[in-house]
This record gives structure tokens, C-alpha cells and sequence, in this order.
């Protein structure tokens, strides 16, 4: 089972820029979470800081009863072996073949033998479809497998948490739907907390238990898929719809007035439509003979009467 992560007041600042402030969540141990936000909101300095590379100026990350942005190096080190991080080019190294890319970290951080590594590394290998792959170099394969070879790494210690900096970055529709299923079915059997950061909406809308959003220095909202899907609020909205119109400009957010006067000649005024009006797409499952854990009830009882409501306010 995965372990929560309990973010509390966090801020980050470089100098005198604010990254972001006041950032409070928790993300619920063995469930898929999504962060999403605009570019430069500071999306891949928050996973810096879950996993203790860089350090934040107030609030505390708690992972198993301690603060680990109080920790000293030593024990940081410790706590870094509960995750797995996919890097978005899947930080292999060009001069190595996938396996000895992949069974580098337990060459590095534990005392198996050569035996029983090859154990772990085709059986991670096999899970992420990339047998028959050990000897190719990272250079001679397309995106798709680097990115599903550096999900191998990320696995083989076998953490409890894992974060994903834009898996699905530089991949066609095509791959990005297998990677999600991947990543759907991994979870289902390792249970372990995974936190995906990502700007393909699509993905964020099939594949989470939850959504975040980070935008204007600050976490807009934080929680179950079907609350941020169905949420009338303006920068959700229009995040999750892709549109110019709303509180999100090119480089900065724009003036009420005109936030305003595009939503309404939208017709589209989110104070004015029912709340949790929208409407909420289907979620991605567990593929076949992949058994489904625990938790999958009760998400399915809570949509199921989210989408009574919906047909009966139809
Ligand atoms: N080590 C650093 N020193 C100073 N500023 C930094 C550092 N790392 C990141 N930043 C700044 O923090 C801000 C947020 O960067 P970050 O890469 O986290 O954004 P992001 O939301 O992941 O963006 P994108 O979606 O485009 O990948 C940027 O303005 C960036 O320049």
C-alpha cells in the first residue's frame, strides 16, 4: 500500500519570487492524483520539494508522521527511497542498453546479486512491455519506450510513491492512451500513491482520483475528479477546456472586467450556471484480469449517484 502525503501552508520562493504560497493537500496513500496549471506555475518545483530536492521556505510535507522539509540530509536520503520519479525524458543515460539503465539504482542503493537483480529488472521490463528491449541503447528507440523504460526505473526499488513530471509529453494520442492505461494498471497492482503532473487534459480527466490546480501563485482547488470536472469555477473551466476565454492570459492573468465580458459573450458566466453543472466523463479502467483495489467501489458508488443527479437535474 502507497503512503499520504500531507502538504500543509507550503510556500516557495526563488529570491524574491514567489513560486507559489499557502499550498495545502493531501494526497490519499494508493490513489492517483493530477497537478495541473499553467506553463510556469511552478508544477515541477512542487514535485521538486515533495521529494526533498529543493528546500521550501514555510509549511511542512508529512510522509509517515514526519516532516521531511525538516529532515538533515542523511535521513532526507532515507525518505527519498519511498519514491520513484519518471523525469519527463526519462533521464536514461545514452551510453548504457535499457538494462543496465534500469537495474542502475539497484547496482547504486542495494547489495542483490546479479541474479536476483535480472529478476527484478525483466520482471519490471515485462510490466511495462519492453521485453525483448534489454540490449537496445536509448537512442535507437522511439519516445514512447524511453518513457516507459524510465517508468521502469522508477520502479525497481519498489516506492511507495510515484511522480511523474509530463509522461505524456512529446507522445502521440495514440501512445499517450497506452501510457495511461499503463499507468491506470500499475496502479491497480502496486498500489502504490502516484502524482502526475500533466497538461494533457484528456489524461486528466480519465485517468485520477484527483485533480489539483495551481495558478496565480496559489492551489485553486485540490480534490476527487468528479468535484474539479463538474466544478463552475472560471480558472477550472477553463483550464479544463483549453480556452482562451476566462481568468488565464498568455503570459498573465487578465482584469476582471475582461475575464467578465468574454465569459459573458460565452454565455458561459460561471456564477450564473447551477453548480456542478458540467458534465463528467467516464474513467479510465483497470484492463482485463487486472484486479481492481478496493477504493474503485466507492469511487464508482460516488459517480454513479453524481451522474443520477446530473440525469434527474437534466
Ligand atoms: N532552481 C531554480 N531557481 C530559480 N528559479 C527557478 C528554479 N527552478 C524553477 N524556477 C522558476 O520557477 C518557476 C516555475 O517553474 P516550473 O518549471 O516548476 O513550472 P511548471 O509549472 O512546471 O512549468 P511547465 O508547465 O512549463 O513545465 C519558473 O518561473 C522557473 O523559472
Amino acid at each position: 500500500m502507497g503512503v499520504e502525503i500531507c502538504v500543509e501552508g507550503l510556500t516557495k520562493s526563488f529570491g524574491h519570487q514567489v513560486i507559489w504560497q499557502d499550498v495545502s493537500l493531501t494526497l490519499p496513500a494508493g490513489e492517483v492524483s493530477v497537478m495541473l496549471g499553467p506553463s510556469g506555475t511552478g508544477k515541477s518545483v512542487f514535485l521538486k520539494t515533495l521529494v526533498g530536492l529543493l528546500k521550501p521556505e514555510r509549511g511542512s510535507i508529512t510522509i509517515q508522521g514526519r516532516d521531511i522539509t525538516r529532515l538533515r540530509e542523511h535521513d532526507l536520503y532515507e525518505v527519498r527511497k519511498l519514491f520513484g520519479v519518471l523525469f519527463q525524458d526519462g533521464a536514461l543515460f545514452g551510453s548504457m542498453n535499457l538494462y543496465d539503465n534500469i537495474a542502475f539504482p539497484l547496482r547504486e542503493h542495494t547489495r542483490k546479486s546479479e541474479s536476483q537483480i535480472r529478476r527484478i529488472v525483466l520482471e519490471k521490463m515485462d510490466m511495462v512491455g519492453l521485453i525483448g528491449a534489454e540490449g537496445k541503447l536509448p537512442g535507437e528507440i522511439s519516445g514512447g519506450m524511453r518513457k516507459r523504460a524510465g517508468l521502469a526505473r522508477a520502479l525497481v526499488l519498489d516506492p511507495e510513491i510515484i511522480l511523474f513530471d509530463e509522461p505524456d509529453s512529446g507522445l502521440d494520442p495514440v501512445r499517450v492512451a497506452y501510457l495511461n492505461q499503463l499507468i491506470v494498471d500499475l496502479n491497480a497492482q502496486i498500489d502504490a500513491t502516484f502524482l502526475i503532473v500533466t497538461h494533457d487534459i484528456a489524461s486528466a480527466r480519465q485517468v485520477p482520483d484527483n485533480i489539483g490546480l495551481l495558478f496565480r501563485r496559489e492551489l485553486v482547488m485540490f480534490g476527487p475528479r468528479e468535484e474539479l470536472l463538474t466544478s463552475d469555477e472560471p480558472v477550472v473551466r477553463q483550464f479544463l477546456n483549453g480556452r482562451m476565454q476566462g481568468p488565464i492570459g498568455m503570459a498573465e492573468e487578465k482584469d476582471a472586467a475582461q475575464v467578465e465580458q468574454e465569459l459573458a459573450q460565452l454565455g458561459d458566466a460561471g456564477h450564473t450556471t447551477t453548480p456542478g453543472s458540467q458534465e463528467l466523463p467516464p474513467r479510465l479502467l483497470p484492463g482485463p484480469g487486472i484486479t481492481r483495489p478496493a477504493r474503485w467501489q466507492a469511487i464508482a458508488e460516488r459517480e454513479g449517484a453524481l451522474r443520477r443527479r446530473e440525469v434527474a437535474g437534466a
